[in-house]
C-alpha cells in the first residue's frame, strides 16, 4: 500500500512528460478530524461544521485528450454503468459547460474503498475536472469549477479547492485551515455505508451546537454519525475498538472507515502491522495541500 502514498518524487515525474502523452493525476483521499451536525434544513440537507484534511494516499486518474467528443472511461468499479460514474459525469458536464469540442480517454486506478467517508467518488469528480479543464485548456475559474462540482456531490469543492478546510452549511462555506499533518491509519471494515441512510436515520443526533472554528479546534475531536454508526454496523465497531487499542479511534464521514493518528510514520506503521489481514486498510501522512494541487504546481510552471 506504501507504493501508492504520492510522494514528492511522483508529482515530480511529470517533468517528463511529452506532449500529447497521457498524464497520472492524483485523486486523494480526505479525512473529516471531526464533523458535528447542527441542524436538518427543510429541504432534508444537514447543515455541518466539519474539518477536512487531505491525506497524500488515493486513485490515479490516467487522462489524454483527444479529438472527437467522446468520453471513454476505463473504470475497475464492475457495478457501476460508465455513465453513472462521477468522473464521467464531471467530463460530460464540464464539456458541455464551456461546449468544447474535445473529448477524453480516462483510465482510472481505483485504490480507495467505495463508500468508506474517505471522499473518493468526489475526490475522482474534483480530479477530472481540473485535469479536463487544464488539458482541454478552457480555463474555467475555481468558482465555475465548483458550481459544476456541488451537482455532483456536497465534497467536490473542497477537493477542488485543494487546501484543508473547515466547512459549514452543507459544505458551501469553506475556511482554508492549517490542521498538523500527523499520520494515520486508516481501515476499512468489509462493509459500505449510504451517506443518504445515516443522515435518514431518525437517532441521528442533529443539535450540536454551533462553536466558532477556535472554540472546535480546542475541544476534542468528535463525529456525530459515530455512535449509530458503531450501532448498526458491528464490523465497524469491532475495528474501531481493535484500533482503540493503539491510538483514539474516529470516524471520518459517515463511514465506513475509522482512523487512528500518529505523531510519527514509525508508531503508525507498527499498529498498522498488527492489523488483521481481512481488514483492508492503509498509512497516510495529512497534506493541507491536495497532491492534485502540488502535481499543477509542476504543470503550470
Ligand atoms: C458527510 C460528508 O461525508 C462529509 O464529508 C459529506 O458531506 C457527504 O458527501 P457526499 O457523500 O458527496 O454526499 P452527497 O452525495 O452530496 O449526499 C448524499 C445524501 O446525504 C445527505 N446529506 C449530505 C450532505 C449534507 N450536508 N446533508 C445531507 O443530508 C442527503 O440525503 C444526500 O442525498
Ligand atoms: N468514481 C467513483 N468512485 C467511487 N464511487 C463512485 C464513483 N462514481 C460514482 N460513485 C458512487 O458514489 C457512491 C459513493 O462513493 P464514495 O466512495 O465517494 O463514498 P464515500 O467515500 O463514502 O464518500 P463521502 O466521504 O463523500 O461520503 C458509491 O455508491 C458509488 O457507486
Amino acid at each position: 500500500m506504501e507504493t501508492y502514498r504520492f510522494s514528492t518524487a511522483l508529482l515530480s515525474e511529470i517533468k517528463n512528460i511529452k506532449q500529447g502523452e497521457p498524464i497520472r493525476f492524483p485523486s486523494p483521499a480526505k479525512l473529516n478530524l471531526f464533523l458535528y451536525i447542527n441542524n436538518k434544513r427543510d429541504d432534508g440537507y444537514h447543515e455541518l461544521q466539519t474539518l477536512f484534511q487531505f491525506l497524500d494516499f488515493g486513485d490515479w486518474l490516467t487522462i489524454n485528450s483527444t479529438i472527437n467528443r467522446e468520453i471513454h472511461l476505463v473504470s475497475p468499479i464492475t457495478n457501476l454503468n460508465s455513465q453513472d460514474n462521477l468522473i464521467y459525469k464531471a467530463a460530460k458536464n464540464l464539456q458541455e459547460y464551456t461546449n468544447c469540442k474535445l473529448g477524453a480517454s480516462i483510465h482510472l486506478d481505483k485504490i480507495l474503498p467505495i463508500g468508506g467517508g474517505v471522499g473518493g467518488g468526489s475526490s475522482n469528480a474534483a480530479t477530472t475536472l481540473i485535469a479536463l479543464n487544464y488539458l482541454w485548456n478552457t480555463q474555467l475559474s475555481l468558482k465555475d469549477l465548483c458550481h459544476i462540482g456541488l451537482k455532483l456531490g456536497a465534497d467536490v469543492p473542497i477537493f477542488l479547492h485543494g487546501k484543508s478546510a473547515f466547512a459549514e452549511g452543507v459544505g458551501e462555506k469553506i475556511t482554508y485551515c492549517e490542521p498538523p499533518e500527523k499520520w494515520f491509519v486508516v481501515l476499512k471494515p468489509n462493509v459500505s455505508i449510504s451517506t443518504a441512510s445515516i443522515f435518514n436515520d431518525p437517532h441521528l443526533p442533529r443539535n450540536s451546537p454551533k462553536l466558532s472554528l477556535s472554540e472546535l479546534l480546542n475541544k476534542k475531536y468528535e463525529n456525530d454519525c459515530e455512535k449509530i454508526v458503531l450501532n448498526h454496523y458491528s464490523e465497524v465497531e469491532e475495528t474501531y475498538n481493535w484500533l482503540l487499542q493503539y491510538a483514539p479511534a474516529r470516524l471520518t464521514g459517515t463511514g465506513a472507515c475509522v482512523f487512528a493518528e500518529f505523531n510519527d510514520k514509525k508508531s503508525a506503521q507498527s499498529a498498522f502491522l498488527a492489523k488483521p489481514d481481512k481488514i483492508f486498510g492503509f498509512i497516510a501522512k495529512g497534506s493541507n495541500i491536495s497532491p492534485l494541487h502540488k502535481l499543477m504546481g509542476y504543470l503550470l510552471k
